[in-house]
């Protein structure tokens, strides 16, 4: 299955630590404005499959592409500056600084980021240090916006964060690939959440690619989604 022209495609990765593969011979591809779920049980490598195609950790094996380009042999910074922008689980918050010092670093525009969150106007002279949890993840994901990614990879936006602010930050993504026409990859353990913004949904099991389908799909088969999980607690 196939959706329209990928801007992120993915070929045979294999990625691993110390010589030992986790993630092995996995192809996906993202289209323009598309939002793909990358799912599965905790230690299936969805974050060592983000790793690898960010080059944070260099792959064994395999090609990544950026629209069409292979970006195997540039370095981590040529890659962001290429358009491929990973936010990490750390959310690339620095307590010491202002929210304004965030949102201008790097020659980023502040407008652009309040666009999409407009809260974060107010606490624009607030130390990152001294925000909430929700908000730290605003402002790590309005300063990724701000650099206006052509792919977006997102590492556990959720992680230790109420659903309400999930909820909120979601359809901020959505709204972004839809406007922008980015590809936005999507490591999410809230299944349900992650499929409602998605349009596609991958899961990983053990490394592998278990389960490709549609969102919508991927809902309506939860038996199948159960199983690839075995037993998980995230549905
Ligand atoms: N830096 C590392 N060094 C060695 N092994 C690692 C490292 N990071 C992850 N692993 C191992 O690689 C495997 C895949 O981990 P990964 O974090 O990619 O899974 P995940 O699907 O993102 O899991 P989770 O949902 O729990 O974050 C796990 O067995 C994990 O212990």
């Amino acid at each position: 299955m196939t959706g329209p022209s990928p801007r992120l495609e993915v070929r045979g990765l294999s990625a691993g630590y110390f010589g030992a593969a986790v993630v092995r011979d996995l192809s996906l591809t993202v289209g323009a404005g598309e939002v793909v779920a990358l799912l599965g049980p905790n230690g299936a490598g969805k974050t060592t499959t983000l790793r690898a195609v960010s080059r944070t950790i260099a792959p064994m094996a395999g090609t990544v592409l950026l629209d069409g380009r292979d970006i195997g042999a540039l370095r981590p910074q040529d890659i962001a500056r290429a358009g491929l922008v990973h936010m990490s689980e750390r959310r690339g918050v620095f307590h010491g600084l202002t929210v304004e010092e965030h949102l201008r670093l790097h020659g980023l525009d502040p407008a652009l980021a309040h666009r999409y969150f407009p809260e974060l106007e107010p606490l624009r002279s607030r130390r990152a240090g001294l925000l909430s949890g929700g908000e730290q993840q605003m402002l790590g994901m309005a300063r990724a916006l701000a650099r206006r990614p052509a792919v977006l990879m997102i590492d556990e936006l959720s992680k230790g964060l109420a659903p309400v602010i999930v909820e909120r930050l979601l359809p901020v993504v959505r709204r972004y690939a839809d406007e922008s026409g980015a590809a936005v990859l999507l490591v999410e353990q809230q299944v349900q959440l992650a499929l409602e913004t998605a349009d596609r949904g991958c899961v990983l099991s053990h490394g592998s690619l278990a389960e490709h389908d549609t969102a919508a799909n991927l809902l309506a088969r939860r038996d199948v989604l159960v199983s690839s999980y075995l037993g998980a607690t995230a549905l």
